[in-house]
C-alpha cells in the first residue's frame, strides 16, 4: 500500500520527539509540515487551530499532482500528544477491516468544542461517540474533499471543522467517513482513563495499552485534552521504551558519551533555603563532585542565618577552584523565586551549558553529575529518596490542584523493583537542567514564581504547561534526602540529636570507625578484668561534641544525696553529673543504647536477651580534683552498666579509672570513645578511682535496672 504519514508541528519539543522515536521504533516515516513556521493556529501549544488544517491542505494540493488519490493512503495525526504504537502494516490493515470506509476519523467520550451539536451525531451509544480530529486515516481522494469542502481560517477549531463534515449525512455517506468508536486503532486519552490500561509485566516483552471497555489494543495514542500527562507516564513504556525482560531500553538509546577534552560548562546552583542536618558534610560532598572545577560555576546560596559562618568559611576556601563563583546570602533578603531566577539569567546570558540545581538536602554520590550529563536527557533529576521512607525528590503523578498524587509505579520506582529514566510531573531538591531547551523564545515564560506556591512547584507547574518534559533517573542509587524535620538549631551540636532521623550521616560522623570491628568473625573481645568487656563504640568527635553539650549546658549535680531529677529524691552514691533528659538526649541516647550497644552485650553475656534495653540514669560524670576527684565503692542498680570514656588520661587528666573489687582489677588506661560493660548489682563491686589533675568525663548507663 502506498501510505503517507503526515504531521503539523511548528514547534521542535518533548512531545514531537516522542512522537518521532515512536514513529522510528515502528518504521514509520513521518513528514513535518510546518516546521518553523509561526503557529497563528490559538495561543494553547496543543490544540489544533485551522492552520492545521490548512497546512494540510497546502501538503494534499501537490500530492494529488503525483499521487493515484484513489489508492493513496493518508495518516494525519497530531504530534505532541500523540505516540506510534504499531507499525503502519498494522494500521492499514485494521483500517481496511472498516466496511464502507474511506476516511476513519479517531473517536472520543466529549463532544467537543461544541457539545450541543452531540444530539446530531447517528450513534452516541458506543464506547467513544464523538469524532476527535487528532488522528485520521484515509484515502488521498477524500480526505482532499474533506479539507477543500470550506475555507477555515487559522484561528478557528478544526475539531469543528471536521465534526461538521462528519454531520452532514449526505458528506458522511458520499465520503465514507467513519469514526473509530472501539479505538480499535486510535486511543484518545481524555476521559478514557478508566478505560484503559497500562500492561506491563505482561509474558510480552513490549508493555502496550489495552481498552478494556471494548478489547481492544490501539495502534496510536493521543493524549487530547488535559490527558497529556497520562500520554508522559504511558510513554515511560510504550513504542518499545521499556523491555519487559531488558528494563529501560530508551535510556540506553538517548545515552551520550561525554568527551573529556570538550566537557560541557556547569553552573552550579547550590541551594540552602532551610535549616539542614549535617551541612558540613553536604558541603564537603560539593567540593568532591567528579568534575573539573575549571568546567564549574559556582553559585552558592545561602538563606539560613544559622548556616552562614559554616558556608562563609566553605566559600573562601574553595571559591576561587571554580571557573566563576557568586553567592547569596541571608543579608540579600532574596526570596528563593528569585535567587533561582538570577541563577537562570547568569547562565541564560552566558556560555554555561547546564545548570546543576542541588540543595541542601540533596547527598549524592560524586560521579552523578557526570552520569546526569551523560543520560541524554534535557531535564533529569537523580532519585534521591529519606532513607525507610517512601518521600523522594519525585512525584510520579499529579492531581488536577497540581498537588502530589501517587502513580501505580511510584512504590517500584522508589524500591528499585523497576530501574530507569522516568518522565515525571515534578521533580526538586537535584536536578539537571541543559540550557539550549531554556534559552528559546517559548521557554522565556518558564518562571519560578507563581503566588501562594514554592520555588520548585512554579517552576514544574511552568514546565508542563511549555511541554518541557521532567525525568528521574533510578538506573543507580545516586544518594538520598537528609530529614531536616526536626532539627532544633537551638541545641548545642544539634546534628547529635539526629540519630534517628538522619541514622546515615549520624553514622559516618559519630559512630566510631572501629565500631564495626567488634562484629568481625572470631573476633576476641577484650576483657581487661574478670567480665568486664571493652569495646570500641564511638568517635572522637562523638565525645568532644557531647562533654561540648554538657558544658554548655553546665548545670552539674551538687554532688550531694539530695537529688531532686530521681524519684526517691535520694542517691546513696552520688556523683557530679548530668542526665540525658536535662539536655533533651534521652529518646536518642535510648536509641544508642539499643542500636549500638544491645548488640555488643548480646555478643558477650550469651542468652540475656532484653530489647529494647531500659534505663532510667543516663548521665555524664565529671571528675575534678577541687570537685568531685573520686567514687567510693558501690553496686549499680543494673543488670549491666556500661561506662563510656570521653576523654583521655595522661591528655586530659591523672589518675582515675575503674577499680572491680572483688577481683582487685582497675581499668585506668581507659580510651575515648570506648566503653566498659559488666554486670552492675552482685559480682562487681567497684569505685570510681582519684583523679588528681584535669577533668575526666564519662559516659554511665545502668541498663534494665
Ligand atoms: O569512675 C568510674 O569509672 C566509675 C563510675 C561509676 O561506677 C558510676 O558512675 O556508677
Ligand atoms: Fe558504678
Amino acid at each position: 500500500d502506498m501510505v503517507k504519514v503526515l504531521t503539523v508541528a511548528t514547534d521542535e519539543n518533548h512531545g514531537l520527539e516522542r512522537f518521532l522515536y515512536s514513529a522510528k521504533v515502528y518504521g514509520i516515516e513521518v513528514e513535518i509540515l510546518g516546521k518553523g513556521k509561526e503557529w497563528t493556529g490559538g495561543n494553547m501549544n496543543y490544540a489544533g487551530g485551522g492552520q492545521k488544517v490548512n497546512i494540510l491542505k497546502d501538503k494534499l494540493k501537490e500530492m494529488m499532482k503525483s499521487e493515484n488519490s484513489q489508492e493513496q493512503i493518508i495518516i494525519f495525526t497530531d504530534s505532541y500528544d500523540v505516540m506510534f504504537l504499531a507499525s503502519l502494516e498494522e494500521i492499514v490493515k485494521k483500517f481496511k477491516t472498516f466496511k464502507d470506509t474511506r476516511v476513519l476519523f479517531s473517536a472520543e467520550q466529549f463532544c467537543w468544542p461544541d457539545s450541543k451539536l452531540a444530539a446530531l451525531y447517528p450513534k452516541t451509544e458506543v464506547a467513544n461517540p464523538y469524532l476527535n480530529s487528532g488522528a485520521f486515516i484515509g484515502y488521498l481522494s477524500e480526505i482532499f474533499e474533506i479539507v477543500n469542502h470550506k475555507p477555515i481560517k487559522d484561528k478557528e477549531d478544526d475539531q469543528l471543522y471536521y465534526t461538521k463534515i462528519y454531520l452532514n449525512k449526505e458528506l458522511r455517506s458520499s465520503l465514507k467517513i467513519s469514526l473509530d468508536h472501539d479505538a480499535s486503532i486510535f486511543q484518545n486519552l481524555n476521559g478514557a482513563l478508566s478505560d484503559v490500561q497500562l500492561r506491563t509485566n505482561t509474558t510480552e516483552e513490549w508493555p502496550y495499552i489495552e481498552n478494556i471497555v471494548t478489547n481492544q489494543k490501539p495502534l496510536i495514542v493521543h493524549a487530547n485534552g488535559p490527558s497529556k500527562l497520562t500520554l508522559n507516564h504511558f510513554g515511560n513504556y510504550l513504542a518499545k521504551s521499556w523491555s519487559n525482560n531488558e528494563g529501560c531500553t530508551l535510556c540506553l538509546e538517548k545515552r551520550i558519551n561525554l568527551k573529556e577534552e570538550e566537557l560541557p560548562s556547569v553552573m552550579m546552583a547550590v541551594f540552602i533555603e532551610q535549616a539542614t542536618p549535617f551541612l558540613e558534610e553536604f558541603l564537603q560532598q560539593l567540593k568532591d563532585i567528579d568534575y573539573p572545577k575549571s568546567k564549574i560555576h559556582l553559585l552558592l546560596r545561602n538563606n539560613v542565618e544559622y548556616h552562614e559562618v559554616e558556608v562563609d568559611e566553605f566559600y573562601q576556601t574553595y571559591s576561587k577552584q571554580y571557573a566563576s563563583s557568586k553567592r547569596i546570602k541571608p543579608s540579600d533578603f532574596i526570596t528563593e523565586a528569585e535567587a533561582r531566577t538570577i541563577v537562570m539569567e547568569r547562565c541564560i546570558n552566558s556560555v554555561c551549558d547546564y545548570i546543576f540545581n542541588i540543595d541542601s538536602l540533596s547527598r549524592v554520590k560524586k560521579a552523578t553529575l557526570r552520569y546526569l550529563l551523560s543520560s541524554g536527557y534535557d531535564v533529569i533529576a537523580p532519585m534521591l529518596v529519606r532513607p525507610g521512607q517512601a518521600w523522594s525528590n519525585f512525584w510520579g503523578a499529579i492531581n488536577s490542584a497540581g498537588f502530589y498524587a501517587r502513580s501505580s509505579d511510584y512504590m517500584d520506582i522508589v524500591y528499585y523493583g523497576i530501574k530507569g529514566i522516568w518522565n515525571v510531573p515534578f521533580i526538586t531538591n537535584c536536578y539537571l537542567m541543559k540550557m539550549s531547551v531554556f534559552r528559546s523564545k517559548r521557554a522565556e515564560a518558564v518562571t519560578y514564581a507563581k503566588e501562594n506556591i514554592d520555588a520548585d512547584m512554579a517552576f514544574c507547574s511552568s514546565l508542563r504547561d511549555l511541554g518541557i518534559f521532567m525525568h528521574v533517573s533510578n538506573e543507580y542509587d545516586f544518594g538520598h534526602l537528609v530529614n531536616p524535620e526536626n532539627f532544633d538549631v537551638t541545641r548545642t551540636h544539634p546534628d547529635m540529636y539526629q540519630v534517628l532521623d538522619n541514622k546515615i550521616e549520624w553514622e559516618q560522623r559519630y559512630l566510631g570507625e572501629d565500631y564495626k570491628i567488634n562484629f568481625e568473625e572470631g573476633r576476641k573481645h577484650l576483657m581487661p578484668c574478670p567480665d568486664v568487656y571493652w569495646f570500641p563504640l564511638m568517635s572522637k568527635r562523638f565525645c568532644l561534641e557531647w562533654i561540648e553539650i554538657m558544658e554548655a549546658y553546665g548545670q552539674w549535680s551538687d554532688g550531694s544525696n539530695n537529688d531532686k531529677r530521681l524519684e526517691g529524691g535520694y542517691e546513696a552514691v552520688p556523683t557530679r553529673d548530668i542526665h540525658m533528659n536535662q539536655v533533651g538526649l534521652e529518646r536518642q541516647w535510648l536509641h544508642i543504647l539499643k542500636e549500638y550497644v544491645r548488640p555488643l552485650q548480646e555478643m558477650v553475656f550469651t542468652g540475656y536477651y532484653h530489647n529494647p534495653p531500659v534505663s532510667i540514669m543516663n548521665f555524664v560524670v565529671r571528675y575534678r580534683p577541687d570537685e568531685q576527684p573520686s567514687l567510693r565503692p558501690h553496686h549499680d542498680s543494673s543488670t549491666y552498666t556500661i561506662n563510656l570514656a570521653l576523654n583521655t588520661p595522661h591528655i586530659d587528666f591523672e589518675g582515675g579509672g575503674c577499680r572491680f573489687i572483688r577481683y582487685n582489677c582497675s581499668v585506668r588506661d581507659t580510651k575515648m570513645g570506648w566503653l566498659l560493660m559488666h554486670p552492675g548489682r552482685l559480682t562487681h563491686y567497684h569505685e570510681g578511682l582519684l583523679v588528681t589533675k584535669g577533668t575526666r568525663y564519662i559516659m554511665i548507663s545502668f541498663v534494665d535496672p
